[in-house]
C-alpha cells in the first residue's frame, strides 16, 4: 500500500523551488507530483522520494489558492488529507482543505530542522551563504554560459553567440567560411542556452565521419556530454523512445534520415534545439522538392522552437537549396525566391550607405536614401550637425549603423564572417606538378580525342558520369578492368604513385619528408588503392579515412595520424569522408585529384586552414599534361584563382559554366574562352558580393564593439579571484583533497569522506589535475578547466542551494566585550519566485540573500557586524552540544525567527523593484527594437515578437509572486573567551 493520497501536499527536498506540489496519482511503486507553480511534473519511487509533507500546526499562517490567508488553529486528516481550521484576515472562522493551498505557498525548511534540533557544520552554513551570493552574482553575470567553455575568445564567434543565444528559440543559419568556427559558435549558443535554462534538450544531427568529433569537442571544450544515438543504442532502449533516454542527443544524419521509424520517435520527443551540421548536402529543387535529408530535418524543424544549421559553402547545391534551407528557419518570410533575389540586389545600396557614414556630410544623400524612417533620419542629423560633440557623432554614427545593418539583408537569421575579414589566416601556396600520361591512361584519352562516339560508348561500359569519366583516370581504368591491357592495379602503372612516393622521401626544400601529408582523393576506391600502394611500394603505414569505414574505423585512423610522436606521416582520405574535420595540425594538403565543384575544393583546404593552423598551407597537386584534370585545375587556377582563397561565389561560377566546363575538358581552345569568360563572371560576381552581400554579411557577422564587451565580461569571470577562493572551500565541505602541483596546476583527489555524486570524482580513484587560467587549459588537454561554469563547480553549487545542507548551524563566539550567554541568531532569507525555468528569471532576480542578524533582546546588528567579520570570530561545537544548546533556547528563537522574518520582507519591495526596472529596460528595448525592426525587414518573425511580448508578461508576474523564505540560521551563543 502507498503512503501517498492524491491531493496530498509535499515540497521536494532537492528542488524546494519547484513550489507546492500536490500528488497527482500514486501506485505502490511510484507516486508522481504536479508542481503547479513551476509548472512541473515529477515521478519518484514511492520507497525512496526525496519530498517532505506539508502539514502545518497552530499558529502557522497558510495561504489558500484564491489569495486569502488563514491563521491555522488546528487541523484533521480525514483519508490521508488534512483540512485546516482557523481564522482569516478579518477574524472569520474558516477552514481550509489542503488541495486548496496556493502552490506558490513556502515552507521553511531551515526553521523546522532548526527547531526539531537539527543542526549542520558551521562551515557548511558558511559555504551556503557564500554560494547563494556567488550564485547571484554569476546567475546575472552577462558572460554566463560563454565564461566556462575552454576556447581562445575569438570576436567573431562571441559576437554570433551572443546575438543568437539571446534571441527567443534563435533560428539561424551559421555559415562562416571553412574552419572558423561554426562548431565552437553552435557549442557557445547551446552552452548558453543550457546554462540559462532556456533550453534543456537538445538534438544534434551531423555527418556520420563527424559524430565522434562533435562529441569530443562538446566534451572537451564544453564539457557537454551527449549521448551518440545509433541503431543499436536505439534498439537496446526496447519499446522506449530511444531520443528520451538522454537530454543531449547526437546522432548522424546517415542513420536517421534512411529511417523513418526513428525519425518519427525523434519528432515525438520534445526537443528545445535542433542543431544541423554540413546542411549544405539537404538538396531541394523546384522539380523534385526536399531530399530525404532535407524532408527529416524540415518535419523536425517544424517542431523544434530553435534551429542552428551550419554550412562553410551554403550555395554548394545551388541558389534554390540555400533558399530552401533559409525557408526551414522561416517559412514565412522566405517562400518566394524572385522576391528574395530582387532583395538582394538591394543590398549594394544599404552597404555603400553604411560606408557613407564615415564620411558624412558631404555623403548624407546615399545615407539618407536608405535610412528613411523618422529615429534613423534624426541619427542622420546628429551626424551632419556641425555641433554635435565627437562623442555624440561616434554613438549616432554606431546606431544609424547597427539600425541598417539589423533592419536590411538576412543578417539576422544568416551569419557568415570570411578570412579577409577575421584576418590573421595563413597563406595558402599552389604547387603544380606536371606528370607525363601513363600508356594505358593515355589510350582511352586519346580515344575518347579522336572518336566522338567513343565516350558514349564509354560511359556505358564503365557506368560512370560525364565527365568523371575523364577526370578521374584511375577510375576509369579500374572500371575497364575486363580490359586484358588493364590487368594490374592502377596503382602499379599510375605516375602520381611514384611521384608521392618521391615527395614522402623527399628531405629538400620542396620535399615533405618529416612533414605531416593529408591527401585527398575523389574516390574511395582511389583513396584505398593509394593507400596500400603506398604500403607496399614505399613501406609508409598510411591509414584511410573514407565513407565506407565505420565510425570506430575512421576515428582510429584520424588518431594515428594525429599523434605527433608515433602517428604515421600520411592520411588518405576520400573526398566526403573527410569533410569537416580537423586536421589543422598538418600543413600539407595533396590533392591527388580535383572535385568537380569549387565549393568541394574549399571544403577540401578547409581542413587545414582552420582555426589553429599556425604554418603557411601547401597544396600539391599532381597532374597530368595536357589532360582533362590539368584543364579543370587551370579553370580552377585562372577562372577563380580557386586555390587562393575563399571568395564564396565559386557555385555561381559552377552553375554558369560548369556544363561548359565538362565539354571543354578535352578541347583546350574551348577551355580557353570558358576561362576568360569566367574570369570575367568572377571578377564581376566579387565585386558585386563586395559591394554589396559579402560586405552585409561581413559588416552584420561581427560588430566589433558588441564582441569586445561580451570578450571583456568573460575576462572578468577570467579574472575573478573569488573563484579559487570559493572552490577550495567547497572542496573542503565536500570532502575532496585540493593539492597544488606546479606550473598553475592542481590536483584534486576524492578523499575517504568525500560526499559521492560528485562529476570527475569516485572515491579510490586518483580524480583529475585542474586549472583556473584560460591558456593553461588551451595548452593542455589532459586537464579540466575550474571555472564558475565546470560541471563540478556547478554540481557542488547546487547541491548546496537545492537541498538543506548547511541551513542551520550553531556556533560559539568568544568576544571580550559581549557577556557570556548570550544568544544571537544569524537568518538568511532567499528571494524565492517559483516559474518555468525557461524564463531565465535569474538574469533579472536570481535567488538573493536578505541578512538579518538579531541579538537576543531583539537588536538588528546587521549592518554593524558583517557576514565575514562574525564569521572569522565563530567556533565550531559538536552536533550534540548544538542540538542540547538550540533545544534549551527554543522559545527566544521562535521569537527572533518571527521578528526576523519581518525584518527581512522589508527589503522585498525594493529588491522587486529593482529586478522589475531591470526586466523593463531590458525587454521593453528589445521589444521597441525588433518592432522597428519588423517595419523594415520581414527576417523578423512575428512570433518572435508575440514571444517576447508573452515572456514580458509572464516574468511582471512571476516578479509579483516573489516571495523571501528562509533559508538557513545560525544560532550563535557568545561565551567567555577566557573560559
Ligand atoms: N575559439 C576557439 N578556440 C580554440 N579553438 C578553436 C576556436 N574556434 C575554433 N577552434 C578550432 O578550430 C577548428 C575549426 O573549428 P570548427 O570545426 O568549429 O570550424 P567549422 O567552421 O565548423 O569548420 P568546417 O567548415 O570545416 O565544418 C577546430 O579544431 C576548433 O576546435
Amino acid at each position: 500500500m502507498s503512503d501517498f493520497t492524491p491531493g496530498q501536499r509535499f515540497i521536494s527536498d532537492g528542488e524546494a523551488e519547484l513550489g507546492l506540489g500536490t500528488v497527482l496519482n500514486c501506485d505502490a511503486r511510484s507516486v508522481t507530483i504536479l508542481f503547479s507553480a513551476s509548472q512541473e511534473t515529477r515521478t519518484y519511487n514511492t520507497r525512496q522520494a526525496p519530498l517532505t509533507r506539508v502539514a502545518f500546526g497552530a499558529g502557522d499562517s497558510v495561504l489558500a489558492a484564491d489569495g486569502w490567508q488563514m491563521t491555522v488553529s488546528e487541523s484533521q486528516e480525514h483519508r490521508g488529507l488534512i483540512t485546516y481550521y482557523g481564522e482569516d484576515a478579518e477574524g472569520t472562522a474558516c477552514e481550509l482543505p489542503e488541495t486548496k493551498l496556493a502552490d506558490t505557498m513556502q515552507f521553511n525548511q531551515a526553521r523546522d530542522r532548526l527547531l526539531t534540533g537539527q543542526v549542520d557544520r558551521n562551515d557548511w552554513f558558511d559555504l551556503r551563504f557564500r554560494t547563494l551570493h556567488h550564485y547571484q552574482r554569476i546567475e546575472q553575470h552577462a558572460a554566463l554560459g560563454f565564461g566556462g567553455p575552454r576556447i581562445d575568445l575569438i570576436p567573431h564567434q562571441l559576437f554570433i553567440a551572443d546575438e543568437v543565444a539571446r534571441r527567443h528559440a534563435p533560428r539561424v543559419l551559421l555559415a562562416d567560411e571553412v574552419g572558423l568556427g561554426k562548431t565552437i559558435e553552435a557549442g557557445l549558443i547551446l552552452h548558453r542556452l543550457l546554462m540559462t535554462g532556456r533550453a534543456s534538450r537538445a538534438l544534434i544531427l551531423v555527418p556520420d565521419s563527424l559524430t565522434h568529433q562533435w562529441l569530443v569537442e562538446l566534451l572537451r571544450r564544453f564539457s557537454l556530454e551527449v549521448t551518440l544515438l545509433d541503431e543499436t543504442q536505439s534498439q537496446a532502449h526496447g519499446e522506449h523512445n530511444p531520443f528520451e533516454s538522454a537530454q543531449l542527443i547526437l546522432a548522424s544524419q546517415g542513420w536517421l534520415f534512411a529511417n523513418a521509424a526513428r525519425q518519427a520517435q525523434a519528432l515525438e520527443s520534445r526537443f528545445d534545439l535542433l542543431i544541423v551540421d554540413e546542411v549544405h548536402h539537404l538538396d531541394w529543387s523546384v522539380e523534385e522538392g526536399g531530399g530525404a535529408g532535407y524532408r527529416c530535418v524540415e518535419q523536425l524543424a517544424g517542431q523544434i522552437a530553435g534551429l542552428l544549421l551550419l554550412t562553410a559553402t551554403p550555395e554548394q547545391m545551388g541558389l534554390e537549396s540555400h533558399f530552401a534551407r533559409l525557408r526551414l528557419l522561416d517559412a514565412e518570410r522566405y517562400h518566394d525566391i524572385a522576391r528574395f533575389k530582387q532583395e538582394e540586389s538591394h543590398y549594394a545600396e544599404v552597404a555603400s550607405a553604411i560606408e557613407a557614414l564615415e564620411t558624412l556630410p558631404a555623403t548624407r544623400d546615399a545615407v539618407a536614401a536608405v535610412a528613411d524612417d523618422p529615429d534613423s533620419q534624426m541619427l542622420l542629423a546628429t551626424l551632419c550637425d556641425a555641433a554635435a560633440s565627437d562623442e555624440q557623432k561616434a554613438q549616432a554614427r554606431e546606431q544609424l549603423q547597427n539600425a541598417l545593418l539589423d533592419r536590411h539583408g538576412t543578417g539576422r537569421v544568416m551569419f557568415r564572417n570570411s578570412r579577409r575579414h577575421v584576418g590573421g589566416f595563413p597563406e595558402r601556396r599552389l604547387h603544380q606538378s606536371e606528370l607525363e600520361l601513363p600508356s594505358a591512361y593515355r589510350r582511352v584519352q586519346r580515344r575518347v580525342e579522336r572518336d566522338e562516339d567513343y565516350l558514349d560508348e564509354l560511359l556505358i561500359e564503365t557506368g560512370m558520369d560525364h565527365p568523371d569519366v575523364l577526370i578521374y583516370p584511375d577510375a576509369t581504368y579500374r572500371a575497364l578492368s575486363e580490359d586484358p591491357l588493364n590487368g594490374e592495379p592502377w596503382w602499379q602503372i599510375d605516375p602520381r604513385v611514384n611521384w608521392l612516393l618521391e615527395k614522402l622521401a623527399d628531405t629538400g626544400e620542396d620535399g615533405l619528408a618529416g612533414d605531416k601529408v593529408l591527401v585527398i582523393a575523389h574516390h574511395r576506391e582511389t583513396a584505398e588503392g593509394l593507400s596500400e600502394a603506398l604500403r607496399v611500394l614505399g613501406g609508409y603505414h598510411a591509414p584511410v579515412f573514407h565513407e565506407g569505414l565505420s565510425l570506430i574505423e575512421r576515428d582510429r585512423a584520424a588518431a594515428a595520424f594525429a599523434d605527433e610522436e608515433d602517428g604515421s606521416q600520411v592520411l588518405v582520405c576520400s573526398e566526403i569522408g573527410s569533410e569537416g574535420r580537423n586536421f589543422q595540425f598538418c600543413r600539407h594538403l595533396v590533392m591527388f585529384d580535383l572535385p568537380q565543384h569549387p565549393d568541394q575544393l574549399e571544403q577540401r583546404i578547409g581542413r587545414l586552414d582552420r582555426i589553429g593552423q599556425r604554418h603557411a598551407i601547401e597544396l600539391h597537386v599532381p597532374m597530368f599534361a595536357a589532360s582533362p584534370g590539368a584543364r579543370l585545375a587551370r579553370w580552377y587556377h585562372e577562372g577563380m584563382r580557386a586555390f587562393g582563397a575563399p571568395t564564396g561565389v565559386g557555385s555561381e561560377l559552377f552553375d554558369a559554366f560548369g556544363d561548359d566546363l565538362a565539354d571543354a575538358l578535352l578541347d583546350d581552345e574551348a577551355l580557353d574562352e570558358i576561362i576568360t569568360d569566367t574570369r570575367a563572371l568572377f571578377e564581376t560576381k566579387l565585386a558585386e558580393r563586395e559591394a554589396g552581400r559579402n560586405r552585409l554579411l561581413e559588416l552584420n557577422a561581427c560588430r566589433p564593439h558588441r564582441a569586445s564587451a561580451v570578450i571583456e565580461a568573460v575576462r572578468e569571470l577570467d579574472d575573478d579571484t573569488a573563484l579559487p577562493r570559493y572552490v577550495e572551500r567547497a572542496l573542503d565541505v565536500f570532502g575532496v583533497d585540493s593539492q597544488e602541483i606546479g606550473a598553475g596546476l592542481v590536483h584534486l583527489k576524492p578523499g575517504s569522506h568525500m560526499l559521492d555524486g560528485l562529476p570527475g570524482l569516485v572515491k579510490g580513484e586518483e580524480g583529475f589535475s585542474a586549472t583556473y587560467r584560460r591558456e593553461t587549459a588551451l595548452a593542455r588537454d589532459d586537464v579540466h578547466r575550474l571555472s564558475w561554469e565546470h560541471p563540478l563547480v556547478r554540481e557542488m553549487m547546487g547541491r548546496v542551494l537545492d537541498g538543506t545542507m548547511g541551513n542551520t548551524a550553531l556556533a560559539l563566539l568568544r568576544h571580550p566585550a559581549i557577556p557570556s550567554g548570550r544568544l544571537m541568531a544569524e537568518l538568511v532569507f532567499r528571494t524565492h519566485c517559483p516559474a518555468p525555468r525557461a524564463l531565465h528569471l535569474n538574469r533579472f532576480l536570481p535567488p538573493t540573500a536578505v541578512r538579518v542578524l538579531l541579538d537576543e533582546s531583539g537588536a538588528n546588528l546587521t549592518a554593524s557586524i558583517s557576514f565575514t567579520g562574525l564569521s572569522k570570530n565563530l567556533q565550531k561545537v559538536n552536533k550534540s552540544l548544538a542540538r542540547d544548546l538550540i533545544k534549551s533556547r527554543l522559545e527566544p528563537l521562535r521569537g527572533l525567527l518571527a521578528q526576523g522574518e519581518q525584518e527581512a520582507e522589508t527589503s522585498l519591495p525594493g529588491l522587486v523593484d529593482a529586478a522589475r526596472a531591470r526586466m523593463r529596460e531590458q525587454l521593453d528595448g528589445e521589444l521597441d527594437r525588433l518592432r522597428a525592426l519588423a517595419r523594415h525587414n520581414p527576417a523578423v518573425r512575428s512570433e518572435e515578437i508575440e514571444a517576447l511580448e508573452r515572456e514580458r508578461q509572464a516574468l511582471e508576474e512571476a516578479l509579483a509572486a516573489t516571495r523571501l523564505r528562509l533559508d538557513a540560521v545560525r544560532v550563535v551563543i557568545t561565551v567567555d573567551p577566557n573560559a
